[in-house]
């Protein structure tokens, strides 16, 4: 078992608070870290790497420290976000350079090896700096699986991949988990983690926020309340039907046109809303969300 444990971990730079006060556990399977860009989560992986001191609180895993304890590397690889600036190197040398860092037996078997798991076998001949943005990251993930580690922890692997490539990694993913490793990547979309998470932790704004399965977690993001902003052909005759209906908490008349409508059931709204324009004779010429942003979803999360 490979178990991370996050305890009471903070982490300032000067007066920045990237991570406050986090604590959560990490167990074998596929966990998905999902925050908005600046909620910390590159921060709580270095943290998690062994990688950057936590300033208050501690990384274990499995009971052991990981900050300042160089056996713990032999058990960790890391995929960072930012891109190898070694593309002067063929993919080969570079998974091999990562083997002898680590001070394998026998670096270019240990090398191919990792190069075989993420199917880079054949273009690992070639300069990285001629590899698409997929192939980059395979090409990390090769590098970090290459002592065999039974904690994999991933970066936004999937920033910038195309969809094939981003298919073939989640693929990946799944079967690192399923063979038993803990493998924990960070994402701001949930649409992505969900495919391929089986537990998902949530930091916003440096604070741990909500922690679930994707099930839980979606519901909490999709049963908060929203407003949406609606265009019609009469706006007065909507808003009073609207009042009247169960998944409405608000109606307002804006003053330059439409009508802004606080919603507390998206789903039923949703069904609701062309019926009743159909019902009532109204033309709906816009529906939109005012407050849709993921920033404000997150916002949400952390005052449930
Ligand atoms: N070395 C540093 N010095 C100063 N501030 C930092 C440093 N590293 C991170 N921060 C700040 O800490 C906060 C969290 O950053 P972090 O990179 O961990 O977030 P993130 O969730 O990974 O976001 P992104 O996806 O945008 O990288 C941000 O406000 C960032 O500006």
């Amino acid at each position: 078992m490979s178990v991370l444990e996050v305890a009471n971990a903070s982490r300032w730079f000067g007066n920045v608070v990237a991570v406050n006060d986090v604590s959560m556990q990490i167990g074998p399977g596929v966990t998905g870290l999902l925050g908005p860009n600046g909620a910390g989560k590159t921060t709580l992986i270095a943290m998690m790497a062994g990688f950057l001191a936590p300033s208050a609180g501690m990384v274990t895993l499995d009971g052991a420290p990981v900050w300042n304890n160089v056996s713990i590397y032999r058990a960790i690889g890391l995929v960072p976000e930012r891109e190898a600036s070694f593309g002067y190197l063929s993919g080969r040398q570079f998974v091999r350079a990562n083997a002898e860092l680590h001070k394998l037996p026998s670096p270019g078997e240990a090398a191919e090896r990792a190069l075989g798991i993420v199917e880079m076998g054949e273009p690992a001949g070639r300069l990285i700096s001629t590899y698409s943005k997929g192939m980059r990251q395979r090409i990390k993930l090769a590098a970090a699986l290459v002592h065999d580690p039974a904690v994999l922890l991933l970066d936004e692997p999937f920033n910038g991949v195309d969809p094939r490539q981003r298919m073939h990694l989640m693929e990946l993913l799944t079967r690192m988990g399923s063979e038993g490793r803990t493998v924990l990547f960070s994402s701001h979309i949930l649409e992505e983690v969900e495919q391929i998470a089986r537990h998902i932790e949530v930091v916003v704004s440096g604070r741990h926020a909500a922690s679930g399965d994707f099930g839980a977690i979606r519901r909490l993001m999709t049963d908060r309340p929203n407003v949406y902003l609606l265009r019609t052909s009469d706006d007065r005759k909507l808003a009073a039907v609207l009042m009247a209906g169960e998944s409405v908490a608000g109606v307002r008349l804006e003053p330059r046109g439409g009508v802004q409508v606080q919603v507390t059931d998206f789903g039923t709204f949703a069904v609701a809303l062309p019926r009743l324009a159909k019902e009532h004779g109204i033309t709906l010429r816009e529906v939109t969300p005012t407050d849709e942003s993921l920033e404000s979803v997150f916002a949400y999360l952390v005052s449930a």
